[in-house]
């Protein structure tokens, strides 16, 4: 085990968390910096502006930092060569231990971290807890898979031979969104630490706090100062990242219209691309199903995280026959989800991520309305009784029925709580619809006839299918999109082949046939 910094060297931000009564709601601020390079936090070089963070729970704002500008990116991106450098001559195994101590101390600080999360980002700290198990299990998985990363060796005619190295791409650039910021730098980082590779992670402007740990985290396990560095910003930072011509991949997180431009610009250096977009997911609900779980399905999959999930199911087909009994279930749940503090330990939604997201929800709740949709429950804002969270932006969940596929809360994707319901006849039917959408993340079947199962999920076009269940995540399995969704995936071991790329070395054992 390589040895560990002790606790006089932790970097401020940690050691100011430490203190629970600074974590709690309404009373959290951070004024360090918030950039992250070369083994230690600072304040960017240049600046594109600024941005400010808030605690969507009360309004109030957290955090108001300086956007990395062109000298900051290109330091940074300098600094993760030089990591590179010395990483990637790391044997796997070598580099596996490092994550694996590097998953330890996340579990370790699982508390810390999950609730800087719910501050930062206002989900429950029940949800924020799991998003950290499956961040450190995710660096466990690859720590694990890094020692056994290997070539193959290929026989040729007359002693000759080939062989194949898998090797690392050099610097990645991950940008990330707000609603799993910690996940989401898991998620990227620890395949491309155990490739070989160096990061420059962006978070969203929104939620910039988390991935702070994991870089101070990652130092301390002993990762090579410059191995994960977190640069600050929105747009214009990101640009300069995807630009940067000694960057040479980028995975994204975010939007499609984001996801288009960070195409295009990798197009413009040949760079490869992941992307984890959008979605407006399917879930089938057959009328053989277990009800009790149907119901339980459904609302995971619309209402983790206040809905602001990518994966989310929120295109509700239901079987005629059962289509009144699973509304009237699906609404009696909904209406009992604990809203309030996110960090009280029975409260099941928080806060949306800011003001004008909270508006935009609401105003699909009224194009709903206006297009014919019945609200049969939430779908308007909600303020809590505590006095500290009159300004924070929640809102009820809400379920809409009559719903009609031609309707925007049916087309477009929402992310907030809003669960649409629809109805079908047959399987043939549900499959066209479910479809017929220029989206494909996800999508969610929920029937006790097996043969049915298999056969309607190997015709729906979704990167990630759940039979019986919806939003697990297990970091063994790949998760990623199709058609508008992205490419790419994320978690399990074809991961590897996203953060690595090919050598093949041919071997003479004789001499050389020339044609000359
Ligand atoms: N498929 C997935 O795994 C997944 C996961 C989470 C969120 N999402 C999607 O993300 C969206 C919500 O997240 P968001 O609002 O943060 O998305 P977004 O596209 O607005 O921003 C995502 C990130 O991209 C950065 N960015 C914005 N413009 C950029 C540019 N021109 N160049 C480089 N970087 C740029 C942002 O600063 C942020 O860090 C939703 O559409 C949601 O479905 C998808
Ligand atoms: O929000 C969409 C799905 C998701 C949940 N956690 C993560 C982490 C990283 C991602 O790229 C996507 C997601």
């Amino acid at each position: 085990m390589l040895p560990r910094a002790g606790r006089a060297a932790l970097p401020p931000l940690l050691r100011s968390l430490r203190p629970a009564a600074a974590m709690s709601t309404g009373s959290f601020l951070v004024s360090q910096p918030l950039n992250y390079r070369g083994g230690a936090r600072l304040q960017p070089a240049d600046a594109s502006g600024s941005e400010t963070a808030f605690e969507p729970a009360t309004g109030r704002v957290i955090a108001t930092f300086t956007c990395s500008g062109e000298k900051e990116v290109h330091l940074a991106v300098q600094d993760a060569k030089a990591a590179f450098k010395i990483w990637s001559q790391k044997s796997g195994l070598e580099r596996g231990r490092i994550l694996l101590e590097a998953a330890r101390i996340i579990r370790e600080r699982k508390e810390e971290i999950a609730t800087l999360e719910t501050i930062n980002n206002g989900k429950s700290i029940l949800e924020a807890r799991l998003d950290i198990d499956t961040s450190w299990q995710c660096l466990e998985y690859y720590a694990g898979l890094a020692g056994s990363l290997a070539g193959e060796h290929i026989q040729l005619p007359g002693g000759s031979f080939g062989y194949t190295r898998r090797e690392p791409l050099g610097v990645c650039v991950g940008i990330g969104a707000w609603n799993y910021p910690f996940q989401i730098a898991s998620w990227k980082s620890a395949p491309a630490l155990a490739c070989g590779n160096a990061m420059v992670f962006k978070p969203s402007p929104f939620t910039p706090l988390s991935a702070l740990l994991l870089a101070e985290i990652y130092t301390e396990a002993g990762a090579p100062p410059g191995l994960f560095n977190v640069v600050q910003g929105g747009a214009a930072t990101g640009q300069l990242l995807c630009e940067h011509r000694d960057v040479a991949k980028v995975s994204f997180t975010g939007s499609v219209p984001t996801g288009t431009k960070i195409m295009e610009m990798s197009a413009k250096g040949i760079k490869p691309v992941t992307l984890e977009l959008g979605g407006k997911s399917p879930l089938i609900i057959f009328e053989d199903c277990h009800l009790e779980n149907a119901v339980k399905g459904a609302l995971m999959a619309n209402f983790l995280t206040q809905g602001e999930v990518c994966c989310n199911g929120t295109r509700v087909f239901v079987q005629k026959k059962i289509l009144d009994k699973f509304t009237k279930q699906v609404v009696e749940q909904t209406q009992r989800i604990k809203i309030g503090d996110p960090l009280l330990e029975d409260t099941r939604m928080g806060p949306l991520i800011n003001r004008p997201h909270l508006e935009r929800v609401l105003g699909f709740v009224k194009v709903a309305k206006e297009q014919g949709a019945k609200v049969l429950c939430g779908g308007d804002p909600y303020v809590p009784e505590d006095p500290k969270l009159k300004n924070g932006f929640f809102m009820r969940p809400c379920v809409l029925g009559d719903c009609r596929d031609d309707m925007t809360c049916v087309k477009e994707e929402i992310f907030g709580p809003v669960m649409s319901i629809l109805s079908f006849d047959t399987e043939a039917e549900v499959l066209e619809r479910a479809n017929n959408t220029s989206f494909g993340l996800a999508a969610g079947v929920f029937t006790r006839d097996l043969q049915r199962a298999h056969r309607v999920v190997a015709e729906l076009q979704a990167g990630v299918c759940y039979i019986n269940n919806y939003n697990v995540s297990p970091v063994e399995l790949p998760f990623g999109g199709y058609k508008k969704s992205g490419f790419g995936r994320e978690n399990g071991r074809v991961t590897i082949e996203y953060y690595s790329q090919l050598k093949t070395v041919c071997v003479e054992m004789g001499d050389v046939e020339s044609a000359f």
